[in-house]
């Protein structure tokens, strides 16, 4: 049996809350298990429940929202709606309401908003706050308060909004909010799909036309929803092959229902867990099945893997439908760089798969991975290193070399990244000797009951 695995420690710097040192994490070991087997579902979906809080805030009414996913990041971003005026709350049967205050009409809130470990929840909701005209602080633990924001202050910056910071375009950070603000055009210069969405709600909110081009189509959930609450969005391609999302501001949104699929980044790792370990069968339910977020299952298919869709159903404007999942021989296959948005926070678990796979996988157009919860290409590279997994790093690349015995034994720095977390147990469950994470607190921030989970079909943790 595990110990319980308890977040560790935080304490208050200078404002900053600051992850303790090494005394305070909470480690957890996998070692090899005899496969894994059963029915199971994962929690909702991370992307989409931020979003729901979010438009639900935004909307006139009540959205109830079901299978909200519970877990840190998306807690941060509940509390920053409540902390905007918006009245959040949670009945008995794990139903969460949200009584909006319409688009533009947010207030200002009082304290400081923390979010955590979550880029989605911060960046999205700079945009809103960039929208109304009065001052709102932003913070996070130390991974979000590393990361660039430059990305979204910059378009915020062409609106009119001032961004007040002591260290660079990072957090901490107070946001003076535009009066009147400027709509724009933008064109994302990354595939980020928390760029297009911050630009997409600064243009919700404030009045005139807001066009964004995004020449790399990334994960859909901002506009579908803006359409789901009742909102005009235009889409077109131009003839650069780029989309052009235009929104008119001040449209007003209507409460919804909203049912939250679950999550098949989450799901990657029960599903990459079960290929490698012989024996295995899994029925993951209910799981998205949106073609911006399948990237992962793509590839796995290439590689071999005995996946099959069941149930393919719609629900909510998704697809979703049951991953059936059976132990595989996988081979090695080249990942183009054009996946990568539709499988960009599955490329560690990927490479846990891959080093289980016969011959050479490798994967490009990783540049975003360094941005990340941590420097993703550089801990996948570390955590393959301390296990005896044989693999080439480049700038924007990473070549896992499979099909050998894994030694494990490794202990494996999270850098407080849930899914380098997950990641590494996933692959202690087939390596020869257990592979121990230095800090699975941190899964928390985006699956909480994993590990509970992962025992109960068959896994190992000490
Ligand atoms: O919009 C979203 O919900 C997300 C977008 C992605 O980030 P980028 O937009 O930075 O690629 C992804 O990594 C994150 O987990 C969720
Ligand atoms: C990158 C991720 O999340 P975020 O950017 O919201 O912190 C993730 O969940 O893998």
């Amino acid at each position: 049996m595990r110990n319980s695995a308890k977040r560790p420690s935080m304490e208050i710097k200078q404002g900053v809350r600051m992850a303790h040192d090494s005394t305070n994490l909470s480690p957890l070991a996998a070692r090899k298990c005899s496969g894994l087997r059963g029915h199971l579902r994962v929690p909702g979906d991370k992307s989409i429940s931020h979003r729901a809080l979010i438009f639900g805030a935004l909307a006139r009414g009540e959205t109830q929202i079901h299978g909200l996913l519970e877990s840190e990041d998306v807690l941060n971003t509940a509390k920053a709606m409540a902390a905007f005026g918006a009245t959040v709350r949670k009945d008995d049967e794990d139903v969460w309401y949200v009584e909006g205050l319409g688009t533009g009409s947010l207030v200002e809130p009082t304290g400081v908003l923390d979010f955590g470990n979550s880029g989605t929840g911060a960046r999205l909701v700079m945009g809103i706050a960039g929208a109304h005209a009065f001052a709102t602080t932003f913070m996070g633990d130390a991974s979000l308060s590393s990361r660039p924001m430059g990305r979204v202050l910059n378009p915020l910056r062409e609106m009119g909004v001032e961004v007040l910071s002591r260290s660079g375009d990072r957090l901490p950070l107070t946001l003076k909010g535009a009066d009147p603000a400027q709509p724009i055009t933008y064109r994302v210069p990354m595939a980020s799909a928390q760029v297009k969405s911050c630009v997409l709600l600064a243009g919700l909110n404030m009045a005139g036309t807001t066009r964004v081009i995004e020449p790399v189509k990334t994960r859909d959930h901002t506009e579908k929803m803006l359409r789901g609450f009742g909102a005009t969005l235009g889409e077109e391609m131009n003839d650069a092959g780029e989309t052009v999302l235009t929104i008119e501001g001040l449209q007003e949104l209507t409460a919804q229902d909203v049912t939250v699929p679950g999550d098949p980044s989450s799901a990657a790792f029960p599903i990459v867990a079960a290929l490698i370990t012989p024996g295995s069968e899994l029925v993951i339910e209910d799981i998205l099945l949106n073609e911006t977020r399948t990237g992962l299952i793509t590839t796995l298919l290439e590689m071999g893997a005995d996946i099959t869709i069941e149930n393919e159903r719609n629900s909510g404007g998704e697809r979703i439908g049951d991953i059936r999942v059976r132990s595989s021989a996988l081979k090695g296959v080249t990942v183009p760089a054009a996946r990568a948005p539709s499988m960009i926070d599955e490329y560690p678990v990927l490479s846990v798969a891959a080093a289980y796979a016969e011959g050479e996988t490798r994967m490009e157009g990783l540049e975003e991975l360094r941005v990340k919860e941590s420097d993703r290409l550089a801990a996948v590279a570390a955590g393959l290193e301390a296990n005896g997994v044989p693999f080439e790093e480049g700038k924007d690349y990473l070549v896992v070399r499979g099909g050998g015995t894994i030694a494990g034994g490794g202990r494996v720095i999270t850098h407080l990244d849930h899914r380098i977390a997950m990641s590494f147990l996933v692959l202690g469950l087939g390596a020869e000797k257990p592979v121990t994470v230095d800090d699975a607190a941190i899964i928390n921030t985006s699956f909480p009951g994993f590990a509970d989970l992962m025992e109960a079909l068959g896994a190992e943790f000490e």
